[in-house]
């Protein structure tokens, strides 16, 4: 199938964007759709390279990878964006910039509690910031605004992976998408 859509996973570190995005993409490929992964992480290392974490340089980020995934959301790619998106007006311009090109967009909340991922912890992100080697942590000192009415919410904390990523699939098939 070659309907494009982004679907923005956001959330606060270690909630499970990521592994939802890869394990939803390793899906949709074997069905045949085109898909690409903009990996928040990757993203920073070019398109936003110099950004640091204030409430601007997040904007400018969130602006910029909503910028290239409409793009490739146009042109038939099932596009996976698994970035925090702290702001919600950050991601209302997303939103609005593939509203007005057609190209569809879902906003799925991986509304993982904050004590999870802290215990999870991927990066060790969260023992810095207890340890005082690191501020601005989002949804620990720095802000993280849930999203009030995402496509769908995700309780990372009650499933597997894979459940998780089904769920994604689902919207997706509910819409049309997959
Ligand atoms: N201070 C602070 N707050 C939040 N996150 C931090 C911070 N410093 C580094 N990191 C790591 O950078 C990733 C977040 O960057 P993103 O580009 O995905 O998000 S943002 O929308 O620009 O906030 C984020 O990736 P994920 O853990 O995959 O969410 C973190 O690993
Ligand atoms: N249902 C689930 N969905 C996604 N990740 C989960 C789930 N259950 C447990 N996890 C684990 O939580 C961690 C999430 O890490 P990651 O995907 O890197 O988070 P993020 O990208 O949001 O920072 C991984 O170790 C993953 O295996």
């Amino acid at each position: 199938m070659t309907t494009g859509a982004t679907v923005w996973l956001t959330g606060l570190p270690s909630a499970g964007k990521t592994t939802i995005a890869h394990e939803l993409a390793g899906r949709l490929r074997a069905e045949g759709h085109r898909v690409e992964v903009l990996d928040g992480d990757e993203i920073r290392e070019f398109i936003s390279a110099g950004l640091g974490f204030s409430r601007e340089d997040r904007h400018t980020n969130v602006r910029r990878i909503g910028f290239v995934a409409e793009l490739l959301a146009r042109n038939g790619v099932k596009t996976l964006v698994p970035v925090i998106a702290p702001y919600a007006d950050s991601r209302e311009a997303v939103r609005k910039r593939h509203q007005e090109s057609g190209a569809a967009y879902l906003e799925v909340h991986v509304a993982t509690p904050v004590d999870v991922c802290s215990v999870r912890d991927v990066k060790g992100l969260y023992a810095k910031q207890a340890a005082g080697e690191l501020t601005g942590l989002t949804g620990v000192d720095d802000p993280y605004e849930e999203p009030e009415s995402p496509d769908l919410r995700i309780e990372s904390q009650h499933q597997t992976v894979q459940e998780s990523a089904a769920s994604v699939y689902a919207l997706l098939t509910e819409r049309g998408l997959a």
